[in-house]
């Protein structure tokens, strides 16, 4: 048996095992495996996938995400704030903002600090892409997908498309409750019309100011949260007229609240919690498959 040392962690709810790659040795093409096994409820440890902190030559550190079916993802807001939390309380890093690169670019993240624990983070999640061929979605290569028209497993609905470095498609709904989160969900995320799949966004506009979300995410289903999602429906809401840009937007996950902003300076900034659930050593049998 092999084994290694992991950290789970949530943010919202939206778990992940972290391992620490400056301690850890992992083969490469043993992840997509690694991240299927540990986040087994009933064989693994149980979670949304797996999230490497890496060194890196860009930043003080680096992320990488993995979705529970073992797909890698280019991004994960709640992952990020995770991360800055493991880095600053295990010295990986001594300043309170600093940069973390992941595959979809640099983001500076700022930690608050309480009694030496990190108790929120703020992560400047960079410009939104919403160019169709930036999500992306097949189509007029420069247009940005806006309130368009969308016919799928005969229903008509209009979406919303936006890219945080993953991809996002929103759906405005009149009940966050009756949200067709896991039947349609699982057909949007597959639909050729996204060629590198998407994550699927339900969101009930409350009032200018606070949205309510529910999500299907690429790779890993029904989840409690999704960060860069979150920062997704703000976008999308700001663009069809819902929400206001430049103010804070509260938005309610399952998992609990995220408060975002896009900025006038085109820039979304994302604060919300992050909690350490446990740490331990899994032991696995290794190779491709698990
Ligand atoms: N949970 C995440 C996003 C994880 C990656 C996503 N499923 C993808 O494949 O793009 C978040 O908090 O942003």
């Amino acid at each position: 048996m092999r084994s290694f040392s992991f950290t789970k962690m949530h943010g919202l709810g939206n778990s992940y095992i972290y391992v620490d790659l400056f301690r850890e040795t992992l083969p490469e093409e043993e992840l997509p495996a690694i991240a299927r096994s540990v986040a087994d409820v009933h064989t693994g440890i149980g979670s949304d996938g797996l999230i490497l902190i890496c060194p890196s030559e860009k930043a003080p550190v680096k992320m990488r995400i993995f979705n529970s079916d073992g797909s890698e993802g280019k991004n994960c807001g709640n992952g990020l704030r995770c991360v800055a939390k493991y880095a600053y309380e295990h010295g990986i890093v001594s300043d309170r903002t600093f940069l973390i690169e992941t595959l979809s670019g640099l983001v500076e993240a700022r930690v608050a600090v309480a009694d030496g624990e990190v108790t929120s983070v703020t992560v400047d999640m960079g410009e939104p892409r919403l160019e169709r061929s930036a999500i992306p979605m097949l189509g007029p290569e420069a247009e940005r997908v806006v309130a368009e028209p969308f016919a799928i497993a005969g229903g008509e609905y209009e979406i919303t498309a936006v890219s945080m470095g993953n991809p996002h498609v929103i759906f405005y709904v009149d009940d966050i409750q009756k949200a067709p989160v896991t039947t349609l969900g699982p057909l949007v995320e597959k639909d050729p019309r996204f060629p590198e799949g998407v994550n699927v966004e339900f969101v009930e506009v409350v009032n200018e100011r606070e949205l309510h979300f529910r999500v299907w995410e690429r790779g890993s289903g029904v989840t409690q949260a999704c960060g860069t999602g979150a920062c997704a429906a703000v976008v999308a809401s700001v663009l069809n007229g819902k929400t206001v840009r430049g103010e804070e937007t509260v938005v309610h996950l399952a998992g609990g609240d995220l408060t975002i902003v896009w900025g006038h300076d085109g820039r979304v900034r994302m604060t919300g919690p992050a909690e350490t659930v446990c740490t331990g050593v899994y032991y696995y049998r290794g190779g491709r498959n698990g």
